[in-house]
């Protein structure tokens, strides 16, 4: 933990909420450390409740108690919300934006080009240590500040420096991500009901059995379609239900979503 680190979100809300919960949780910083504003009384009241940071009435006041600035706003709202604190930037200031499409350019004309600026694409899961995160650095962004920023993100899952153009596939793949998997659990766990299964325990079979086969891919290095076999038995119960995922195409469902939302993204974007 740094005493000299403080961390400030402008918009104080679901990803706001999470990544700082996370970092306290982490022991990066303690919640004195944090501080937050947003228009809605109710983000302010949630986030000092779910955190233990301060919240501030107005966005200059937090940039006035942070060294690093995280912009939480909705994309559309970005614009507006760095060229009402542009004046209290200075060279002090880290600015790190998580807004989807938002680029370092855009950001650039809205804080000032000379500010040291960051885009990140985090995740939800970051609140229980599990994020996966991707991030760019501005042009004015110094090395230490791509350290500082892979050891925030690290401290809440994983994080990988990406080419900016490469952020908008992080978004539609990890940054939207656990929307997906949270369908697949939902879904998975309505099977389990459908074949009798209480819904608590079908529920917890359901995401106990995502986690499991998440943590093989990443602990043996394995292709997942090696993992993937090693299950099927010939004949068996589980080429049965692979038969019935591929009659569905879910991979082609997968690879869809992954490539709409990424669309989406550029759309924010303007391109
Ligand atoms: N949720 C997620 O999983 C992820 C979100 N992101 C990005 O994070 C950003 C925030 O998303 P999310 O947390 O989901 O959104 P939320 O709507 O939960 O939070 C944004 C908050 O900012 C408030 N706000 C709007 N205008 C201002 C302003 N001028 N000053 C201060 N606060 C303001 C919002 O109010 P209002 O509702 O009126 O807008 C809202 O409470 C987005 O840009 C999104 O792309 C990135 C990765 C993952
Ligand atoms: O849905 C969105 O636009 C945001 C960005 C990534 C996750 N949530």
């Amino acid at each position: 933990m740094s005493d000299s680190l403080t961390i400030g979100f402008l918009g104080a809300g679901r990803m706001a909420t999470a990544l700082a919960r996370g970092f306290v949780a982490a022991g990066l910083v303690t919640a004195d450390q944090l501080s937050a504003s947003d228009v809605i009384e109710d983000a302010r009241r949630r986030f000092a409740e779910e955190t233990g940071g301060t919240t501030c009435e107005t966005n200059r006041e937090v940039v006035e108690r942070s060294g690093v600035v995280v912009v939480a706003v909705k994309p559309q709202y970005v614009g507006t919300v760095l060229a009402e604190v542009q004046d209290a930037l200075g060279p002090e200031h880290l600015v790190i934006s998580i807004a989807a499409g938002v680029t370092l350019e855009s950001l650039a004309n809205n804080a000032g080009g000379e500010r040291r600026l960051v885009r990140v694409m985090p995740n939800t899961p970051a609140l229980v240590q599990a994020g996966a995160a991707g991030f760019a650095l501005g042009g004015a962004a110094t090395a230490e500040d791509g350290e500082l920023v892979a050891r925030l993100l690290g401290s809440v899952g994983v994080a990988y420096q990406v080419p900016e153009s490469l952020l908008d596939a992080v978004t539609g793949l990890s940054g939207s991500g656990p929307a997906y998997v949270f369908q697949i659990i939902e879904g998975l766990a309505d099977g389990g009901v459908r074949a009798g299964l209480p819904r608590d325990v079908a529920q917890a079979l359901a995401a106990q059995t995502l986690l499991g086969a998440a943590r093989m891919v990443l602990e043996t290095g394995e292709h997942p379609a090696v993992l993937k076999d090693a299950v099927a038995s010939p004949g068996g119960t589980t080429i049965a239900g692979l038969h019935a995922l591929e009659r569905h195409g879910v991979r082609g469902a997968l690879i869809d979503a992954v490539m709409d939302a990424t669309c989406r993204a550029r759309e924010l974007g303007g391109s």
